[in-house]
């Protein structure tokens, strides 16, 4: 490369990451402050909340410094969870030994907690989504906007639905998503990693310092410790969350068969070409580059294949035989695997739409999980299924 193309190549990368950093440095301002909320408190959904919260506290010329949290109420100990985080500042239960900002406030009431939001940021495990926005139908302002953290699909009648666009249907709210390489124990002890926020901005966008748009996005999630890209791509970052919780599982069989790094590495190899293919055959809107320029995509594969609850609770289940369901109970302490559940719909989509066979590796992981095929049999159900294919 000549001098002058690489001075010209050293300059545009400058200009690119100042223009990174000054949409974080700038300052966004709103008309009206925007009031924010969490609903959900466990693992993941606290530690987003102490994010948002944190930013919430330093931003006060564009968000309202409290920050209401939905916290599904348990007793422990006798107590209130919502009680003893509000005294504590700490979740005992799902993120122990964390300090919590006390501009952060646990609610045990749904409504009460999300009715004056303008911004509702959406973080449970995706089993109970449809109860909460089925409760808070009619009761949110109409002008609200929501982000999604879960890492999920919704599977029925219309088929496979992202999370962002039930929630947008369900509540007539726009809704763009947040996923990532972002184990949470690690972003809550503030070890940094980065993240992929993803919004498209509706038609009926208010206008700047009105409404949200991908800077108050940023002000919203980005931290020192928590490095946050906006996108448009929903869809991509949204695809690639939900199924490397998949192949997550089948990493964690490998893995606790003994089988070591190479077939991990397999394992990793074939579930994000399953991953890609199945962006592009049931998404087509989203972007195959995401997948490796954002956070959500192969970053977040190999964290979750690493350390993450579905890559244990897989392990788990080959050193002990002991079913999905009894391991995750005996080692989550009431947080869940969202791979069990998401494997499960995805084969019930696959099914119904008859391209089961080409998932082979997603489909193993269902036969084993549920119909007590012996994990053993992963490469071969993996192979053989790739041979049914060439023979057509
Ligand atoms: N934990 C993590 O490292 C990460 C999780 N995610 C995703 O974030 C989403 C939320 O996960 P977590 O916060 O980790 O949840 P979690 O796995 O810790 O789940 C426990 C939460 O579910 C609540 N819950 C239990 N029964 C309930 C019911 N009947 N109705 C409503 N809530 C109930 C509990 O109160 C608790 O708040 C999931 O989609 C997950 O895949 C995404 C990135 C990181
Ligand atoms: O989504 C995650 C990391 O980005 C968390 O994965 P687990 O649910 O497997 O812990």
């Amino acid at each position: 490369m000549a001098a002058a193309d690489r001075l010209n190549q050293t300059s545009d990368i400058l200009s690119q990451s100042m223009k990174k950093s000054d949409s974080t440095a700038s300052i966004v301002t709103a008309e009206v402050p925007y009031k924010v909320a969490v609903v959900g408190s466990g693992n993941w959904g606290t530690t987003i909340a102490k994010v948002v919260a944190e930013n919430c506290k330093e931003n006060p010329q564009l968000f309202q410094e409290r920050v209401d949290m939905w916290v599904f109420e348990e007793k422990i100990d006798g107590v209130p969870l919502t009680k003893i985080i509000n005294t504590k500042h700490q979740n005992v239960k799902y993120l122990p030994n964390i300090d919590l900002p006390e501009n952060l406030v646990a609610n045990p009431d749904l409504i009460e907690t999300t009715k004056d939001a303008d911004i509702i940021v959406f973080n449970v495990p995706h089993q109970f989504l449809g109860r909460l926005t089925h409760q808070m139908k009619g009761h949110i302002k109409p002008t609200a906007r929501a982000i999604s953290c879960l890492k999920g699909f919704e599977v029925g009648a219309k088929g496979v639905q992202l999370l962002s666009d039930y929630i947008t249907e369900e509540l007539g709210i726009e809704c763009g998503a947040l996923s990532g390489a972002n184990l949470a124990p690690e972003v809550a002890k503030e070890h940094w990693s980065e993240t992929t926020v993803a919004y498209h901005i509706p038609k009926d966008f208010r206008g700047e310092g009105k409404d949200v748009d991908h800077r108050v996005l940023k002000k919203l999630f980005h931290r020192p410790y928590f490095h946050v890209n906006v996108i448009d791509d929903v869809a991509g970052i949204s695809i690639a969350g939900a199924l490397k919780n998949i192949v997550a599982l089948a990493c964690g069989f490998v893995t606790g068969l003994g089988w070591g790094s190479n077939a991990a590495a397999a394992i990793q190899r074939v579930g994000l070409g399953e991953i890609i293919k199945f962006g592009r055959m049931f998404f087509p809107e989203s972007k195959v580059e995401t997948y490796y320029q954002e956070s959500a995509g192969v970053a977040d594969l190999i964290t979750t294949c690493s350390g993450g609850r579905n890559v244990r609770v897989a392990t788990e289940m080959a050193k002990t035989g002991k079913s999905a369901e009894q391991v995750e109970k005996e080692i989550l302490n009431g947080q869940s695997a969202q791979g069990l559940i998401t494997c499960k719909e995805v084969h019930q989509w696959l099914e119904a739409c008859g391209h089961i066979d080409d998932f082979p590796l997603f489909e193993a992981v269902y036969q084993i999980t549920y119909n007590g095929v012996p994990m053993e049999k992963l490469p071969s159900m993996i192979e053989e299924l790739g041979l049914e294919e060439d023979k057509e």
